[in-house]
């Protein structure tokens, strides 16, 4: 018999009971809950990760949707629990859905959401600020400062490295590695080096017109590259970020090999999924290599890190914090309460994921659409025409 967990409930009488495993912040997505006659049901439970068990005892005997989150084990006793309670919705808080089984979700016909786009640029800002943090040695500098070892400028001080005119390498050119890559070649003149499965046709031509006009103005221009693999990148790139999705093909992608591969004064910063890097390995590396800094938003087995790592001088930490801007975590908490929203109103799928400003607007009606279900096609969902 699972623990009852406890909750806030929003709208007791509403027609439709909907399930958050965690406040979100904002109250736009409450609102729009509420507005359309839903229960809302938000766990107010201490913990911090909830298990299977605690979710099941959320989800009760009459349950329309969930929103939930990354840290959950979304598999097939959570999606059979509420299909048995009747729900047809889930959405995650995220964009990343590794931690969810789709196919279990197929098989039990619930529509799975995530939340693209609105995070786009929040995360690609903190994967450029832990490039400038590990460049300039911020960190180490900080710490220096605070233990009182300041006295005086020194010609060798923290000396870093120049990103002008440096290679940036970016693994995974999707939306955020493309915003990511902008961000590093327009604000500091970096070449570009990327790896993807597809051509990242508007990042390439981003670049040539901002090569075009540094050319017009008198200046060097910044050059792009598409590398045929991704040991090409490793091998040429001063700083490598990693902007993949986590699946089969890309665990453990950075291993002990491609470390190796690697510059020794190279920069590797990894705001996608812990998973994507050996971090065992990259610890010994780090060891190894003290020229050789990581920045790191995110960690093989959240929330621990890896031993040794928290004591190394060239690796900074942030824990999973890529997202977090107020607007943007905001827009996540809206994007998901619309994706079950919307399912349970039987609403049809928006037509493009990648353009979910509409539902961001504060001052208008969102859509009536799910900004983003990812397995719209395999559950033959209804596509919007707006
Ligand atoms: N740290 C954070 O807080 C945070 C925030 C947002 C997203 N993320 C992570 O970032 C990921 C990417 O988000 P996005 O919106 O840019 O997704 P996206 O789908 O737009 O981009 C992912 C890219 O990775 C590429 N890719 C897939 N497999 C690859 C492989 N084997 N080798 C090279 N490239 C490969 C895809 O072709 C795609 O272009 C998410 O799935 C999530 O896990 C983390
Ligand atoms: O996948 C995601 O969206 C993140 O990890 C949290 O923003």
């Amino acid at each position: 018999m699972a623990k009852p967990v406890s909750i806030e409930v929003w709208n007791p009488n509403g027609k439709y009971r909907v399930v958050s495993t965690k406040s979100m912040p904002g109250t736009r997505w409450i609102n729009l809950l509420i507005q359309q006659d839903v229960r809302l049901e938000i766990c107010t439970e201490k913990k911090t990760i909830l298990s299977v068990e605690d979710i099941i005892a959320l989800i009760g005997d009459k349950c329309d949707g969930v929103i939930g989150q990354l840290t959950e084990d979304w598999g097939e006793e959570l999606f059979s629990a509420l299909s048995k309670a009747g729900g047809k919705a889930f959405s995650n808080m995220a964009v990343g859905y590794n931690n969810v089984d789709v196919n279990a979700a197929n098989k039990y016909g619930v529509a799975v959401g995530n939340t693209p786009g609105v995070l786009t640029e929040t995360t690609a800002e903190l994967a450029a600020s832990l490039s400038l943090a590990a460049a300039r040695r911020i960190v180490e500098a900080d710490e220096f400062m605070r233990a009182g070892l300041y006295d005086g400028w020194l010609p060798h001080l923290f000396v870093g490295n120049l990103l002008k005119g440096q290679t940036v390498g970016v693994i995974g050119a999707g939306r955020i590695g493309s915003a990511y890559a902008r961000m590093m070649v327009e604000g500091f003149k970096m070449n570009l080096i990327y790896f993807d499965l597809y051509q990242a046709t508007r990042l390439e031509k981003f670049v040539t017109a901002y090569a075009d006009f540094l050319k017009a103005n008198g200046e060097t221009p910044v050059t792009w590259k598409r590398a045929t693999s991704m040991d090409e990148v490793l091998q040429e790139a001063d700083i490598i970020s990693l902007h993949p999705i986590l699946d089969k093909t890309t665990y453990h992608l950075v291993n002990k090999e491609r470390l190796a591969k690697m510059k020794k004064e190279a920069i590797l910063i990894n705001c996608s999924r812990g998973p994507v890097i050996d971090e065992a390995a990259l610890v010994e590396h780090l060891r190894q290599n003290p020229l050789f800094r990581v920045g790191l938003d995110v960690f093989e087995e959240e929330p621990y890190m890896k031993p040794g790592l928290a004591e190394l001088k060239n690796a900074i930490v942030v824990p999973h914090i890529a997202s977090a801007s107020k607007w943007t975590r905001e827009g996540m908490a809206t994007l998901a309460a619309l994706n079950v929203l919307g399912k349970i109103k039987g609403y049809p799928v928006w037509f493009d994921a990648n353009r979910v400003e509409p539902f961001l607007n504060e001052n208008g009606k969102p859509p009536a659409a799910c900004p983003s279900i990812v397995n719209a096609k395999a559950l033959s969902l209804p596509v919007s025409k707006l």
